[in-house]
């Protein structure tokens, strides 16, 4: 079957076929191994593959930073972050994983570390059977030094005899403009078929399940449009602030850090059109269409908010890597509108933010109303999606009261994960996108005009956050560990969400309340 023309069966996903799939002879070398990502993600995300027996035969993983280390530190760094090792046969998996892994360290810029790491490369080939070589990049790098590592990899590590393949992470630019640079820079070393540019909530399995949930159930998209849904919220919660990293997040800002990315995204996938296959340009392909229906944000659609100390809990301005008078967003709430047929009128509410009272990512579509007549004050469908924590799915309802009397209740139907699937390992969102990226699927990674019209809907709020566009707006404070800004509630109602009526809890245990 061509990669055109690819198609789900019930039980058996046949997105993997045609793809080059690195199946042996392959090294992945993690550039940055010594930083807080590679620890905390990449590494666990590779033994976890490496556990269930998803990495190439015999592969090999090579760490890559300037940080000197012995093995016994880079063992002790990649493995800091490994969960769930009790029994013996992981406690020997993780041995043999520190045991194909080994360090190099060099910098970024010069031509003598990049050969001395391939000198590092080939000597690991020399044990390889056969004559293919393939290397796996994975750039766990700032973005400062994308564009040398990118360019020295190509002219000083590039396998000429097998598959290349470059992993780059976010942050994609600031804006269109550098955004672009950035691409056409790495464009000049790497094509795009070798290239997968991570958003790792396109690996999370509540996004992934978006698909199947929207077009292999008619119920679903029956529904699915103005005709029957009021609005969307798109909601990002993290209970800390930026501890740590405040330096490097005063630069970016909530919007570029998760709105212009990962929450974009997940609303492309949520409003895009039924592909012709679940090839990874038919996918790729509507998910651009639906965005370049999106015009830039106003405004006046905007809500920006920014923490203060409160609950024991150090404001965003009391680190000292932040500027004293910072006005750098750590919440926004941002609406946008799609200008096609499916979506008139139906608003978009996207919201994240840091230093809230819990951790959650859902989305949360509201239906219209009922009509009027037979029915008063009765309350509004909603379906949520849960990504996180606790993956889950339900979908508010109306019903009758059990008894002898007639009066409509909100209830909902429930799909806990965690109860419904009770043998299944849901993998992390970087397992599956490490696997992608190894059989080659594009499926699950941004295209690059995905990110330049990405870039057109929030560049022109970002500037005007910039203070390019005039005088920055100034956040409204919020106080750590709340809900956010209070403004919020007005802001959201302003597009039409109405709050379930009286009566509603979740999950319903007690009638003798009602
Ligand atoms: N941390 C996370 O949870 C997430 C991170 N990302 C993205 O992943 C990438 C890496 O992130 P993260 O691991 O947090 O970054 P780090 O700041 O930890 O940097 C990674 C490594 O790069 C090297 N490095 C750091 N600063 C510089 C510099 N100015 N110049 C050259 N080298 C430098 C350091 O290694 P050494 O000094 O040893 O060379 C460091 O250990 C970034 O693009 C980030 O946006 C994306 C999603 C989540
Ligand atoms: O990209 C980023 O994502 C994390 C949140 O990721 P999650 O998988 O834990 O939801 C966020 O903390 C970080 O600021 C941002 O750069």
């Amino acid at each position: 079957m061509s990669g055109r023309q690819r198609s789900m069966s019930g039980t058996i996903p046949s997105m993997e076929s045609s793809h080059q799939q690195l199946k042996d002879n392959t090294i992945i070398i993690v550039l940055g191994a010594s930083g807080d990502l590679a620890k905390k993600k990449t590494y666990p995300a590779l033994f976890g593959l490496y556990r269930m027996g998803f990495l190439p035969k015999g592969v090999k993983i090579v760490g890559y930073a300037r940080t000197k280390m012995d093995s016994a530190e880079y063992h002790k760094r990649i493995t800091s972050y490994i969960k769930n090792v009790e029994d013996e046969e992981a406690k020997t998996k993780l041995e043999e994983f520190k045991e194909l892994s080994t360090y190099i360290s060099g910098g970024y810029e010069d031509d003598a570390s990049f050969d001395n790491l391939n000198k590092h490369l080939v000597d690991i080939e020399g044990g390889f059977q056969g004559n293919e070589r393939n290397r796996l990049f994975y750039l766990a790098l700032p973005p400062s030094v994308f564009i040398p590592v990118a360019r020295n990899l190509k002219v000083h590590c590039y396998s000429k005899a097998g598959i290349n393949r470059i992993i780059v992470e976010k942050p994609f630019g600031k804006d269109l403009e550098s955004c672009r640079e950035l691409l056409s820079s790495l464009k000049q070393h790497w094509s795009e078929d070798e290239t997968f540019r991570i958003d790792h909530y396109l690996g999370k399995e509540m996004v992934k399940n978006l698909l199947v949930l929207r077009f292999a159930n008619v119920a679903m998209g029956a529904a699915w449009d103005k005709n029957s849904i009021s609005n969307v919220q798109i909601t990002f919660k993290e209970p800390f602030g930026t501890e740590g990293r405040g330096g490097y997040f005063d630069e970016f800002g909530i919007i570029r850090d998760i709105l212009q990315n990962h929450l974009l995204q997940t609303l492309s996938i949520l409003t895009m059109e039924r592909p012709v296959s679940f090839a990874a340009e038919d996918i790729r392909d509507e998910k651009v269409k639906v965005l370049r229906a999106i015009p830039p944000i106003e405004r006046e659609d905007t809500l920006l908010g920014q923490y203060v100390a409160a609950n024991g809990k150090p404001g965003y301005l009391d680190d000292d890597t932040v500027p004293h008078n910072s006005v750098c967003p750590t919440y926004a709430a941002t609406t946008l509108w799609i200008h096609n047929p499916r979506w008139e009128g139906v608003p978009f509410i996207l919201k994240a933010g840091k230093a809230l009272n819990e951790a959650k990512v859902e989305i949360r579509i509201q239906f219209k109303d009922v009509t009027q007549g037979i029915f008063k004050d009765i309350s509004r469908n909603e379906l949520v999606l849960r990504i996180q924590p606790a993956e889950a799915m339900y979908l508010k309802l109306n019903t009758k009261t059990p008894g002898l009397y007639t009066r409509a209740i909100p209830t909902e139907m429930d799909l806990t994960y965690k109860r419904r699937f009770t043998d299944i390992h849901i993998p992390e969102a970087y397992e599956s996108l490490i696997l992608d990226a190894l059989k080659g699927d594009h499926s699950n990674f941004v295209r690059d005009d995905e990110l330049d019209v990405a870039w057109k809907i929030f560049t022109p709020i970002l500037h005007w956050i910039d203070g390019k566009s005039g005088p920055a707006p100034k956040p409204v404070q919020y106080p750590y560990a709340s809900r956010g800004p209070k403004e919020l509630e007005a802001f959201i109602a302003k597009y039409g969400y109405k709050r379930s009526t009286e009566g509603y809890a979740w999950p319903l245990t007690n009638m003798a309340s009602l």
